[in-house]
């Protein structure tokens, strides 16, 4: 039978309490082809979610808590689409490596959700290689546990990665004097800083120079219903897509 209003998709979601998950929670329930079956947070029972026959399951929780939960959504063969950011090669691996075991069960990782960023990414990935020196400002909401974001985190792989393809050495720059932190992180390479302020959501700023120019590429997202789109699109398309995905750029196609 084909999926629809007559046959939706069953979701449970992870961290239903939480300000991702709440949102997820209303946008599923908005989708006629959708269903939300289970919507589970911190000391829930994940068997709820077996008992609720759950089809896919969106978890946006944290990334202390992740990798338990994707382990027990594979075991049981039910798809994920994974916000929740904390996701290192090594967790990667791990993850694609109990998907050998269960062939046709789809996993989607995704740092960032929100179209404009994933475009924001890949227009940062064309233009690595044109400049000598890049960094990156993220800018979020005071309430979040991690930095760098995973989308900075993310975006510096993918620039340090075009980068390198393009034979360019790390930028240079004369400072030899400095408070610990004033240059920010360095992910692949890349100086990564990050801002939290009240009043933020999640914004990016890649930085690009070379000598007389340069290019600011900036992503706002301005409320989580940004986001949206992209996770029902995850939901929908994770179901038809066996192994590990990472990045909605793969379900978008750019
Ligand atoms: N990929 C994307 O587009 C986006 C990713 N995020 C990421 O999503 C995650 C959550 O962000 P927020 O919603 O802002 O955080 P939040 O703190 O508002 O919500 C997290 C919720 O998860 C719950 N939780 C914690 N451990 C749990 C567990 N083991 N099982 C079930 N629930 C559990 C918490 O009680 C809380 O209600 C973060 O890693 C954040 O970076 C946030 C926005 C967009
Ligand atoms: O915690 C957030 O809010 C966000 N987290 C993700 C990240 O760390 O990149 C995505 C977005 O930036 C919002």
């Amino acid at each position: 039978m084909t999926r629809g209003e007559n046959n939706p998709i069953r979701v449970g979601v992870l961290g239903a309490r939480g300000r991702m998950g709440a949102t997820v929670v209303r946008a599923v329930e908005a989708a006629p082809d959708l269903e939300v079956v289970a919507a589970l947070d911190a000391g829930d029972e994940l068997s709820a979610l077996t008992g609720a026959r759950a089809e896919v399951v969106v978890d946006f929780t944290h990334p202390d808590a992740v990798l338990d939960n994707l382990r027990f959504l594979v075991e049981n063969g039910i798809a994920a689409v994974v916000g929740t950011t904390g996701f290192t090669e090594e967790r990667l691996s791990t993850v694609r490596e109990w998907l050998r075991d269960k062939p046709g069960l789809g996993v989607l990782v995704a740092p960032n959700f929100a179209l404009g960023a994933v475009l924001a990414m890949r227009f940062a990935q064309q233009a690595a290689r044109f400049y000598e020196s890049v960094e990156i400002i993220e800018l979020h909401h005071n309430r979040k546990a991690d930095a760098p974001s995973g989308t900075a985190a993310h975006t510096a792989r993918l620039v340090a990665e075009a980068r390198r393809e393009a034979g360019l050495k790390p930028g240079a720059d004369a400072t030899t004097s400095e408070v610990d932190g004033a240059r920010g992180a360095l992910v692949d390479e890349v100086r990564v800083h990050s801002v939290r302020l009240p009043g933020l959501v999640a914004h990016e700023e890649i930085l690009f120079g070379q000598e007389g120019e340069t290019l600011t590429i900036r992503h706002d997202s301005m409320d989580r219903t940004s986001f949206m789109p992209g996770v029902l699109l995850g939901v929908r398309e994770v179901l038809g897509r066996p192994g590990l995905t990472v990045g909605l750029e793969n379900v978008l196609d750019l």
